[in-house]
């Protein structure tokens, strides 16, 4: 058969970094908030509860169906004009949030709250579909070589996203003035969009060469395509109803925490919020290139950890590889001890080594699941490790604790991902999975827009004979009530996935068994 532009590994991968960049830069605009929240309340004269609005907002649409919409739309536009359009929304949302912050639609508390709000809403509208359609992307240039794999790194670029903004921004709004740490942030999806419009001319030609070879387009294949009875029929499947009820409860615990999760910090333990000249790592004298270039080593090791030794048949050179990963990684730790030390200071610093995290644990989890199953019963495990980090971080006040606590977050922010992603895929046929992913993705959004507000309005409620002197800087918010209200979350989790075990057990769909039996 003829050969088109994917049968080229380098190609692969070229695209997978043009169209990675997307979700790279999508999911630092979702959560640098979370870096820079006592910072955005100061300048912009907000409460806790009206932060949680405007990270609420993100998911208005969603709530109402836009991520279906979205799909729909996606398999009638193609790619490339989805891409365009859904990619174009988050771009639009992006600049008017900084627009907002900067006081372009008025300098006044109200004006400027609103218009974050609008700006968040367009943002999560195009936020979610450009996921889809990334995923969807994957799938037309990996079907058959690297897929997995493609997926995993694709997660990571979005993970690192999240880290790297929640990181930067404090030091992009040093001084106190969070427009720059806006407008860097919405920059960065107008870059990311320039790539995809690279990407572009490799799409067109890849569907010219598959249409003259004979093979169907993108246009073309309609099993994909979103139908209203495979809509009906999942939603009456016990599996796939636990599956997505614990996606929504499990992200509603995690997501919405890494949004107050530096403030928690901050206020907890009395850590700094921005980092003092012993915690820098200059790079032609820039601290901020510094940091990423810290974070894009930390993705190098995080990814080589959990591929290299795969990548090897003998054992002895699975062993060999790590040995030598390990001792690159400890000279790496050792050089910076000093930076790391002062890092595990700073409330956004610690808070981004969660999602840094789970660039490592994700595929080592996911090769468990591979290999031994037991998919329902981890995604137990890692909800009942919730309820741990979150009674660490709440009722104990020992940092050490708090520490054993974001570690048990960031197992749990991996574990249950690893296993969950897979699993819906062994319920729900593959050409129904888009449908599937649409759908976890609304019911998710609907506890993240409880919860990302929730946490807000409660921690003004329960501090609310200390706001004044919360805002003279007298006193610290006492976070207990709204993380214990997360421990709670990560019960119902567990429950769920107790619920799903029992589900598969009537149903066969073997989530509990290894993928290799299949
Ligand atoms: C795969 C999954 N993605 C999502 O849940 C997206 N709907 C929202 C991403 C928000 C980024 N903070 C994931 O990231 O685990």
């Amino acid at each position: 058969m003829q050969k088109t532009l994917r049968d080229s590994a380098a190609l692969r991968w070229l695209v997978l970094i043009l169209i990675s960049s997307l979700l790279f830069s999508t999911y630092w605009f979702y959560d640098f908030y979370g870096g820079i929240k006592g910072l955005m309340e100061r300048g912009m004269g907000i409460s806790s509860e009206e932060y949680g609005r405007i990270m609420s907002s993100t998911t208005y649409a969603n709530v109402v169906g836009m991520i279906i919409l979205g799909g729909i739309i996606l398999d009638r536009w193609g790619i490339r004009l989805a891409g365009l359009v859904f990619g174009g929304l988050s771009f639009l949302g992006a600049i008017i949030s900084a627009a907002a912050v900067a006081g372009w639609f008025g300098d006044d508390k109200s004006t400027m709250l609103i218009w974050s709000i609008v700006g968040r809403i367009i943002f999560g509208i195009g936020m979610e579909v450009v996921c889809v359609m990334v995923t969807r992307t994957i799938v037309k240039w990996f079907m058959g070589y690297e897929m997995a794999l493609a997926m995993a790194l694709n997660i990571g670029f979005g993970r690192l996203g999240t880290a790297m903004g929640m990181a930067v921004a404090p030091d992009l709004a040093a001084g106190g003035f969070i427009s720059p740490a806006f407008s860097f942030a919405a920059i960065l999806i107008g870059i990311s969009l320039v790539f995809f419009i690279i990407y572009i001319f490799f799409d067109i030609k890849i569907d010219k060469q598959r249409a003259e070879s004979g093979i169907v387009t993108e246009e073309e294949v309609d099993e994909e395509k979103f139908r209203f009875a495979d809509f009906k029929k999942l939603i009456t499947n016990r599996s796939f109803i636990y599956i997505a009820l614990l996606c929504m409860v499990f992200y509603s615990a995690v997501f919405p925490l890494l949004a107050y999760a530096p403030d928690l910090l901050v206020n907890k333990y009395g850590f700094s919020y921005e980092m003092g000249s012993d915690g820098e790592f200059l790079i032609f004298g820039s601290a901020i290139l510094g940091t990423a270039f810290i974070f894009v080593l930390l993705l190098i090791f995080g990814l080589s950890f959990s591929m290299v030794p795969r990548a090897f048949k003998s054992n002895t050179h699975k062993l060999l590889s790590f040995l030598v990963i390990s001792t690159l990684f400890l000279g790496y730790v050792y050089v910076l001890r000093d930076v790391f030390s002062e890092w595990l200071l700073n409330g956004p610093k610690t808070a981004s080594l969660i999602p840094m995290g789970t660039i490592l644990f994700t595929p080592i989890f996911g090769s468990i699941v591979d290999k031994k199953g037991k998919a329902a019963t981890l995604m137990m495990i890692g909800s009942a490790l919730l309820v741990f980090a979150y009674l660490s971080l709440s009722v104990f006040n020992h940092v050490y604790l708090g520490y054993l606590g974001l570690i048990s977050l960031g197992i749990a922010f991996s574990l249950v991902p690893a296993a969950m992603w897979p699993a819906v895929a062994r319920i729900v046929a593959e050409n129904r999975l888009g449908t599937a992913y649409g759908t976890m993705f609304t019911f998710q959004n609907w506890g993240l827009a409880a919860f990302f507000w929730g946490i807000g309005a409660l921690l003004d409620f329960v501090n609310r004979y200390r706001l004044a002197d919360i805002e003279a800087g007298l006193t610290n918010y006492d976070y207990t009530i709204p993380v214990l209200m997360l421990a709670l979350l990560g019960v119902i989790s567990a429950w769920l996935a107790y619920k799903l075990k029992q589900a598969d057990k009537l149903q066969g769909y073997g989530l509990e068994n290894p993928h290799t039996s299949n």
